[in-house]
């Protein structure tokens, strides 16, 4: 083992985010070291990383894929030892030989190892948006008392952080911020009439017109979700009150979020529409390290345009501040009927509307509570509460 590289345990490397986070790994061979990678059951690509980046560890939460991967790897000289089952996602988050853990598994299923990884002190890049919508309140104070290092992937709160003064910590106001400006591209129905949307299929969802991602926030993007998970996001991350955010739509995705003063200044951070960008940034921060992506041509770019969320056509971001306004459990309950009306979508049980309908029924059933801070249990325990309602409105035909 090289001691002067940063092992890292990337989490979800089979997906969009864990795929671009180990092509800017691969650029800088002298400071990473892949220790583990993770994966839920696509063996093949699984297979091809390892081969590639030759990680100690590879975990396959499903058990089946697990034993499929050992076989595929039999006959490498020195095979990476497979685990699986969801604890092994905890074991590599917080190994000692890493440093550096990317939390980019889908959903409230990478809330425990987002956890893990910052109750062991480790540098968390959290792409994870679902982890600290579902448990903000723990994730943040876990990351505190045991000396982790946070830092934001999604692209809006990694432009964020990089235009707050380094005194943020300390108070948003105190430190001459007005507002942080989130910026939202609108997706691929930004343009649409609101009558057409209860037949649009997954493949339109799924089209986004500026980034290319993994297939659940592809439609929480359709449906604005994604702004909303994002503004309760920007709340724990920045330390703030929902009131301090304002949604920006901004169809080109090249301003990737700004910070507003008292004095009149705000502060953009611009490019070209890669995740690599924000990779980079938290990998090397608080150096600059090369990621790949093309510069930004301003030219070719020409405009910039921005406008307010159209209400009517997102009723999801109306939902979303209903549960940042309500707080305790509300963001809990929120986050869990969508995972559960997003799947439904996607295997075309329920429609594109239906989305908005399976969340506010869900919400209006489970009233919030005050969360208990003293572990996991009780979140999780309403996590649980509410897909049942969820899963319940999508089977009973959600009307
Ligand atoms: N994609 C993007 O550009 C952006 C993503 N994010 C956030 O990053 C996270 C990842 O998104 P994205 O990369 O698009 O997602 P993908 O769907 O592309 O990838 C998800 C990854 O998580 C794994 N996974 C899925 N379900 C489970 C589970 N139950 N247990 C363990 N692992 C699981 C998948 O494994 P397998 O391949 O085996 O299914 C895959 O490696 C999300 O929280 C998203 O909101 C934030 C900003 C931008
Ligand atoms: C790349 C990224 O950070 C996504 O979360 C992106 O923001 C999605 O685009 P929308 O602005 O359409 O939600
Ligand atoms: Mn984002």
């Amino acid at each position: 083992m090289n001691d002067s590289t940063n092992g890292i345990s990337i989490l979800g490397s089979t997906g969009s985010i864990g795929i671009s986070t180990l092509d800017v790994v691969e650029r800088h061979p002298q400071r990473f070291r892949v220790v583990a990678l993770s994966a839920h059951r696509n063996v093949e690509r699984m297979a091809e990383q390892c081969r590639r980046f030759s990680p100690a560890y590879a975990v396959m939460v499903d058990a089946a894929a697990a034993d499929a991967l050992r076989q595929a790897l039999a006959d490498m000289p020195r095979p990476p030892e497979v685990l699986s089952g969801p604890e092994a996602l905890e074991t590599v988050a917080s190994l000692p030989e890493v440093d550096y853990v990317m939390a980019a598994i889908v959903g409230a299923a990478g809330m425990m190892s987002s956890l893990a990884a910052a109750r062991a002190g480790k540098r968390l890049l959290l792409a994870n948006k679902e982890a600290l919508v579902v448990a903000g309140a723990i994730l943040m104070r876990a990351a505190a008392d045991n000396g982790a290092t946070l830092l934001p992937i999604d692209s809006e709160h990694n432009a964020i952080f990089q235009c707050l003064p380094a005194t943020y910590a300390q108070g948003l106001a105190a430190s001459g911020v007005e507002r942080i400006l989130l910026t939202a591209s609108g997706g691929p129905f930004r343009d649409a009439a609101p009558e057409s949307l209860a037949a649009v299929t997954p493949e339109q969802a799924c089209a986004h017109p500026n980034w290319s991602m993994g297939r659940k926030i592809s439609v929480d993007s359709a449906t604005m979700m994604n702004k909303g998970l994002e503004l309760i996001e920007a709340c724990w991350l920045f330390n703030t009150a929902p009131e301090r955010i304002q949604v920006v739509v901004h169809r080109q995705s090249v301003i990737h979020s700004m910070v507003q003063y008292n004095d009149g200044s705000v502060l953009a951070q611009l490019g070209n529409p890669d995740m690599r960008t924000p990779i980079a940034h938290a990998l090397g921060w608080p150096e600059r390290i090369s990621s790949g992506v093309e510069q930004l041509d301003l030219f070719r770019v020409a405009q910039l345009d921005f406008e307010p969320p159209a209400p009517e056509r997102f009723p999801c971001l109306r939902l979303a501040y209903r549960a940042a306004a309500d707080g305790g459990t509300a963001p809990v309950v929120l986050n869990a009927a969508n995972e559960v009306a997003v799947a439904a979508f996607l295997d075309r049980r329920i429609g594109f509307t239906d989305i908005a309908r399976v969340v506010e029924r869900t919400m209006d059933r489970l009233p919030p509570e005050a969360v208990d801070l003293s572990g996991l249990g009780h979140v999780l325990e309403v996590d649980g509460r509410a897909r049942a309602v969820a899963e319940q409105s999508v089977a009973d035909g959600v009307c």
